[in-house]
């Protein structure tokens, strides 16, 4: 689906090579600066570096905007609310790109509207909601844009952060989203700060370290022994029932 090949944005990332899969689940983890951002802006196309990226085959930058903005959708890390807008307006935004509110993109929106809680958000002004009410509205425009049900070119959701601000209850329902997008044959990727959290949902975790890629693959290429190297803390890992959980290592003074 979307294929990297030597990306690479100097200083910040690279040279990363691979492939983000059609109807996968893949999760960037990685310290603050390791260069997730970088690499999923080099991924919507935003950022023009070395090496090569493919989406569907076809080099990133032979696509027109239009023609980008129906095949991915990128949420940013701090996406801009444009003022004055009221909830659906804000939503409204995404079926831009595939000729505007329809009675399919009613559909899509109803299907967001309950695992993000957006029902008492629409009628508001975006800019009187709360932090984390602005996220949910943000991933909902995000996946409308590249919805299978409004959109059939849609082919690539990028994230970058979605679970930042959210409460336990909307990470979760986010993650069950990210999943479901998947399922439909999307190729999805997030970037994230839980690391059991990703280890849970991934289908393919990708680990950034100074830029490289420090591991990639299921949540059993996360060991302690990754974390120490990559992220310089202790932690144990305890495995009960096929679950995976890593914890703190208070006794090593963390
Ligand atoms: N616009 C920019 N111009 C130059 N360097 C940048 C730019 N944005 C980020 N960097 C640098 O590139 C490196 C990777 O940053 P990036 O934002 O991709 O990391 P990240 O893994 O997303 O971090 P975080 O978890 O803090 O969001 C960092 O050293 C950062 O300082």
């Amino acid at each position: 689906m979307l294929e990297l090949d030597g990306f690479t944005l100097a200083g910040r990332v690279g040279p990363v090579s691979g492939e983000f899969r059609a109807g996968a689940l893949t999760l960037l983890i990685g310290p603050n600066g390791s260069g997730k951002s970088s690499l999923l802006a080099g991924a919507a196309g935003l950022v023009e570096g070395e090496g090569r990226v493919r989406l569907l085959g076809k080099d990133l930058h032979g696509f027109d905007l239009s023609e980008l903005a129906r095949q991915r959708a990128m949420l940013a890390q701090q996406a801009s609310l444009p003022q004055g807008l009221r909830g659906y307006e804000l939503l409204a935004l995404a079926a831009e790109p595939v000729g505007g509110v329809s009675e399919a993109v009613c559909v899509a929106m109803a299907g967001l509207g309950a695992p993000l809680g957006l029902d008492g958000l629409y009628a508001r002004h975006v800019n009187q909601l709360s932090g984390g009410e602005q996220q949910r509205l943000l991933i909902a425009r995000t996946l409308l844009q590249v919805d299978p049900g409004v959109n059939p070119d849609g082919a690539l959701l990028l994230l970058d952060e979605p679970l930042a601000g959210l409460d336990w209850q909307h990470q979760l329902a986010t993650l069950r989203l990210l999943r479901r997008y998947a399922d439909l044959g999307l190729a999805v990727v997030a970037s994230i700060h839980d690391i059991n959290l990703a280890c849970q949902y991934a289908d393919e975790i990708w680990c950034l370290h100074r830029g490289r890629l420090a591991a990639r693959g299921g949540p059993e290429v996360i060991t302690p022994e990754l974390i120490a190297e990559v992220f310089g803390v202790a932690v144990r890992l305890l495995e009960q029932d096929g679950a995976r959980l890593l914890l703190p290592d208070t006794e090593a003074g963390c």
